[in-house]
Parts: structure tokens; C-alpha cells; sequence
């Protein structure tokens, strides 16, 4: 598929309603991957219709690293300057959607790396929690932890059967992020569940994920999964895109005001975790079992 961006005159400009990301020394990883060509992931858009497709490649895992996550990051903010209507996150993997940050990174790792990857984390959920674009998360594979929070950080979510869907990081050790709290309860019909959820690293099969309403749709195929999606983008098409922007800011404004307020000390606590000897020894042997699958 090519690689491309195409400018789309149609559309009415929705990039006047993104505020420019603060640059700081902790955007170091996205000012890093946007001076590179995409390596890792796949875009096209199609213009007729104004939908793009991101397509995740990183083998084996779509693990997140921060190089990965920059790009990301990246592609929604040139599609967001380039008039784009929908975005559709997809995986180049027929297993995997994204197993979540990647664990092999945050082993053994120095201060700045940990840094530097949490720091991608925190702004790649920035950009697409926040932006104008409509999207659509199509699930073809798992969807652990980072994975499920590129998931729920979406507009709605199309999976394939037999997969698993969930944020385990109580179960790596990890406090989950009171932004990805927030994200998690906007889209779940109840916040008693998702208190059990996030506290217990629940983890749901596709069926029973579309039962409890943390997926929208179950699809068949990826064919039919995307078909659904621009279905799910064009459900708007009837509507002012500007309007419709800018309702969906403002009922997200709260949580990403919350996010900047506490972001500094999401990260001291991602630090101090990371950096204990017993999470480190942790780390190890949950890396060894999975390798010890094979
Ligand atoms: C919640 C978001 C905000 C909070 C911060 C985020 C934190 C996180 O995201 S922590 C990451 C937590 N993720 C996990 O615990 C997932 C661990 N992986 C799995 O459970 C499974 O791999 C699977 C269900 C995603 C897929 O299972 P399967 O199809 O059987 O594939 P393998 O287990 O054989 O894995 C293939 C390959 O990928 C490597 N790998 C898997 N997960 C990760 C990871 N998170 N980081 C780095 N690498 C990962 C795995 O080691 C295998 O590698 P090879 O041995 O080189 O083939």
C-alpha cells in the first residue's frame, strides 16, 4: 500500500482546532521520529472518501516503543493539517493489534529511555484522544494495556472474533494512568465495571468485550471490519464536521485538562516504579514466560 498523503480540498479544516503540542525536552521522541521517514507504520488515504487508514507494523507485537509511538503520532497530526475526515487504526498482523508499551524496552533501561518512552505514551494519547478526526479503532488482533488504550482512545471499535482485549497493568505491576482511568470510563456503560476492570487487569475476549460494551461491533473479516468502519465515519456525513469536532473537544476537554494538570507526576510515578529493583526482577521473568510459550 503507498505511502501518501493527499491534500482534501472537500473538507472543511479542522487543524484551526488542534492547539500545538508544547514542545519540552520529554517530546524528544516525537521531534526524533518526525525528522525520519515512517518505519513502522503504513498510511493511505483514500480521497474520494476522505478516510485514512493507519496501519501498525511493527513485528512482532506492534509493542510500543517510542520511536513507534512518535510516529503514530505524527501521521494523526498531518492528517488532521491535511483535511482528513476519519482515521481507521488498524494492525499489519493477523494476531496482534498491539501488545502494549514494549516491555523489552523498559528492562534494564536508563532513566532517559524510560522517560522518553513514557513521554511518547503520554503524547500519543494526547493527539488521539484529542483530535478533530473521527476514528475508528479496527481490532484484527490483540489488544493488551497500550493496546486497548489505542483502542478506548478512539471514537468506537470494530474487533474480529477470538482475540483478547484489556489493561493489565495492575498485573505487570504497573498503577494505571488516571488519563487512561478517564478514557476507560468514557466509554464504558458503567463505571462500577470499569473500577473492576482496571483494578483486577480484566481481560475479555472479543464476544464478551461487545457484551460489555468496550467494543462497539464484532466483524467477521478485516474486509468487513472495514467496511463497517467507513460506515461508522459516514454515519456522520450529514453533520457539520466543524460542529461535530467540536462537540466531541468539549466532552473530552475535562480529562485532557485533568492529563496536563498531572502529568509531570503520571510520570514520577511511572519513573519510581520502573526503577525499583523487585519491578526490574518482575520485568524479567514476565519477559522469560513469554518467551517459555514457544
Ligand atoms: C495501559 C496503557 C497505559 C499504561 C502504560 C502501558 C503499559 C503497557 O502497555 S505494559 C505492556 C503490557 N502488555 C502485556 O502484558 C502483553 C504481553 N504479551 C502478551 O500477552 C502476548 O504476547 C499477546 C497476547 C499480545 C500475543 O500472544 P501470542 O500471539 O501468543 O504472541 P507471543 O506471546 O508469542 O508474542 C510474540 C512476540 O512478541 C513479543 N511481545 C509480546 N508482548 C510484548 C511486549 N509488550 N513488549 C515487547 N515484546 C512483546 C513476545 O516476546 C514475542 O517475541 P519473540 O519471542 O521475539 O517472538
Amino acid at each position: 500500500m503507498a505511502t501518501r498523503i493527499i491534500h482534501l480540498p472537500k473538507y472543511s479544516r479542522l487543524s484551526c482546532l488542534v492547539k500545538p503540542l508544547t514542545i519540552s525536552a520529554r517530546t524528544f521522541a516525537t521531534a526524533t521520529a518526525s525528522t525520519n521517514p515512517p518505519q513502522f507504520t503504513t498510511l493511505s488515504v483514500d480521497d474520494r472518501t476522505g478516510i485514512a487508514t493507519l496501519t501498525l507494523n511493527r513485528p512482532p507485537a506492534n509493542a510500543l516503543n517510542a520511536l513507534f509511538m512518535g510516529e503514530i503520532q505524527r501521521s494523526i497530526t498531518d492528517l488532521e493539517k491535511e483535511n482528513c475526515r476519519g482515521l481507521i487504526l488498524t494492525s499489519s498482523s493477523q494476531r496482534i493489534f498491539s501488545a502494549g508499551l514494549d516491555l523489552k524496552e523498559c528492562y534494564k533501561a536508563d532513566v532517559a529511555s524510560l522517560e522518553g518512552l513514557w513521554c511518547a505514551l503520554q503524547n500519543l494519547w494526547r493527539t488521539l484522544f484529542s483530535t478533530p478526526l473521527i476514528t475508528v479503532a479496527l481490532i484484527n488482533g490483540h489488544a493488551i494495556a497500550g493496546g486497548c488504550m489505542l483502542a478506548v482512545s478512539s471514537e468506537y471499535r470494530i474487533m474480529l472474533p477470538n482475540f483478547k482485549i484489556g489493561v493489565n497493568e495492575t498485573m505487570v505491576g504497573l498503577a494505571v494512568p488516571s488519563w487512561l482511568m478517564d478514557t476507560y470510563i468514557n466509554i464504558m456503560p458503567s463505571r462500577r465495571i470499569a473500577e473492576w476492570d482496571l483494578t483486577s487487569s480484566r481481560i475479555y475476549s472479543s464476544e464478551s468485550a461487545l457484551k460489555a460494551g468496550l467494543v462497539d461491533e464484532l466483524a467477521s473479516s478485516k474486509e468487513e471490519a472495514l467496511q463497517k468502519s467507513a460506515a461508522f465515519i459516514d454515519s456522520f456525513s450529514k453533520r457539520t464536521l466543524m460542529a461535530r469536532a467540536i462537540t466531541k473537544q468539549q466532552f473530552r476537554a475535562e480529562i485532557l485538562r485533568n492529563f496536563e494538570q498531572n502529568r509531570q507526576h503520571d510520570l514520577d510515578i511511572y519513573l519510581s516504579t520502573m526503577q525499583k529493583p523487585s519491578m526490574q526482577e518482575f520485568l524479567g521473568e514476565y519477559l522469560q514466560s513469554l518467551d517459555a510459550k514457544k
